[in-house]
């Protein structure tokens, strides 16, 4: 109050020093002038010390203030007085701020991984610095924020800012704390926790899905592809699956591949479904057929198709029920467990000869019934996703118990190549069709009558860049299959002594090489021909 009286007493005078009409180029010059025209040196130091003097002693009273209200007021009312004091004179911002931290605890924030994979495909243009980054197996380039960078995102009628921020951490060599901050209008609060947040979880998920890169997983693979560089507990290590295989590209019977890819397309929809009937989301698949019937095909192309990664299990490995236990737990969800030849298994033999043979000492800690625990009993129901396939040459060696439903829901034959799975052959492998081939005829009536692997038939088409030469090739080689396969049968037939069937076979050999002759001569003839 004091100095508001003297400031509004001081005497507004003209300096008689300054000519008034005096013009001046500059504004600047011109009001400094008019300032220096109404105070008088001796009036301006004047006014400076009763400044001084009325700071000082506003200062003075409000440490007198501080040091009694220390004194008489406790600890926690004047904390309660300051903050009661901050919220009546702080504006009100109309803006909500989220906190996300990258870790929850030990374990990551799943929001925090979402957003950083969302906010990625959400930089505009005016973004100024990004990070960027691409180990050597990754395909594509990783674009990220960098430290204060803000992202504007828009969802329905809110605006919402992004901003990542980077602090030093408290610890010594604690490295730096990363955090997203997320603001937006207090009143959309309700929209943005309910509805914004799921979809950028959803998103996040959908993108991370799209750029997937699907491991292989074995407890023999002595390193990870992982980005931390980490195996995986359970001692899994993993490479990055580069198997090209796909349902288009496997030579089977299409109403069967129809079938698969529906069953796992049911599955994969069917997570309430699992959990009102009270079973673990998982579906058991057991493949059986001749070898070359493309049984390992198939599994990548299921993990190709469904994005999934493959748990390669060889129980020859696994010692006790326990490890078994150990090393499923370890497995991530949305994956496949491969158990590769089950028959070969010798604990799994074992069981059954030991049911026929009760004096058979148990050798291994690795039981039929841990096995089935696993696939089914309580342990099987930590996760969701899983698929678990068994591979097997020959079904009837398996024990039942294995294959009833439940454990193995589906049985898919993996059989000989057909005609159409021919077809399918002949357009991958050589780029031709059925159409005016003179081949083809030949070719689907030899199918018909002998059992060939589908293995085998893309072996022979890979023989020469030429489809005529290669088809011819494989003419002759079923011709030659359906030969063996006669010979053997009127072996069987005839069942002659040992004399009489080393002749026969002979015979066979040498007439054998007679064909080979005649095709290879063939062959020459029509190289001739070509050129
Ligand atoms: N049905 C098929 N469609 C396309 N290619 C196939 C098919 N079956 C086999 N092949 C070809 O044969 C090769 C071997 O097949 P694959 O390993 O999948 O057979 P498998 O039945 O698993 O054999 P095994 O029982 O010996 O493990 C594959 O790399 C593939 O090129």
């Amino acid at each position: 109050m004091i100095l508001t009286r003297r400031v509004l007493r001081w005497p507004i005078k003209q300096s008689p020093s300054l000519p008034v009409n005096t013009c001046f180029s500059s504004g600047i010059a011109f009001d400094s002038i008019k300032m220096a025209a109404m105070f008088s040196s001796s009036e301006i130091s004047k006014t400076a010390s009763s400044l001084f003097s009325a700071y000082a002693s506003f200062a003075g009273s409000m440490m007198l203030v501080r040091s009694v209200a220390n004194e008489l007021i406790p600890h926690q009312l004047r904390s309660y007085l300051y903050s009661a004091f901050r919220y009546f004179f702080t504006p009100l911002s109309p803006d909500l701020t989220l906190a996300i931290d990258e870790r929850c605890g030990m374990s990551k924030n799943q929001v925090y991984e979402a957003a950083e994979v969302y906010l990625s495909t959400r930089i505009s243009p005016k973004t100024e610095r990004l990070k960027l980054s691409k180990t050597r197996k990754q395909k594509h380039f990783t674009i990220g924020l960098e430290k204060g960078e803000l992202v504007v995102d828009g969802f329905e009628d809110v605006r919402l800012t992004w901003r990542f921020v980077c602090t030093e951490g408290q610890k010594p060599h604690g490295g730096e704390k990363k955090h997203f901050e997320l603001s937006f209008n207090k009143k959309h609060k309700d929209k943005v926790l309910d509805f914004y947040l799921p979809y950028v979880l959803l998103k996040a998920e959908e993108i991370k899905k799209q750029d997937k890169m699907i491991k292989l997983y074995s407890r023999q693979c002595p390193f990870s592809c992982e980005d931390d560089n980490e195996r995986r507990g359970g001692s899994w290590g993993s490479i990055i699956l580069e198997h090209p295989a796909t349902f288009d590209t496997l030579a089977m019977d299409p109403a069967l591949k129809k079938m698969i890819i529906d069953d796992l397309e049911m599955f994969l929809r069917r997570n309430a479904y699992y959990k009102k009937v009270g079973k673990a989301w998982k579906r058991g698949y057991l493949l059986y057929g001749p070898p070359g019937t493309g049984k390992s095909s198939l599994v990548a192309a299921m993990a190709n198709y469904l994005k999934f990664d493959i748990y390669d299990l060889g129980l020859t490995s696994v010692r006790s029920d326990a490890e078994l236990r150990r090393t499923l737990l370890s497995t991530t969800n949305r994956s496949i467990l491969l158990i590769e030849d089950i028959d070969c298994s010798s604990e799994v033999l074992e069981r059954q000869m030991r049911n026929k043979n009760k004096k058979l000492p148990d050798k291994t800690g690795l039981t039929l019934s841990g096995i089935l625990n696993c696939i089914d009993g309580l342990w099987s129901s930590c996760g969701d996703e899983r698929i678990i396939v068994f591979t097997t040459n020959y079904k009837d060696r398996i024990d039942p118990a294995l294959l009833r439903p439940g454990r193995m829901d589906l049985h898919i034959n993996m059989s000989y190549c057909t005609t159409d799975g021919f077809r399918l052959l002949a357009s991958n492998y050589l780029g031709i069709s059925s159409k005016h081939n003179p081949f083809f005829a030949e070719i689907d009536s030899l199918l018909n009558s002998t059992e060939a692997t589908p293995a085998e038939v893309a072996e022979e088409l890979m023989k020469s860049d030429d489809p005529n030469i290669a088809l011819q090739g494989l003419v002759n080689f079923l011709k030659r299959k359906r030969d063996e396969a006669d010979d053997e049968t009127e072996n069987k037939a005839t069942g002659c002594g040992e004399v009489d069937s080393s002749v026969r076979r002979l015979n066979a050999i040498v007439s054998r090489v007679k064909r080979l002759k005649t095709n290879v001569d063939q062959r020459k003839i029509m190289m001739r021909k070509r050129k």
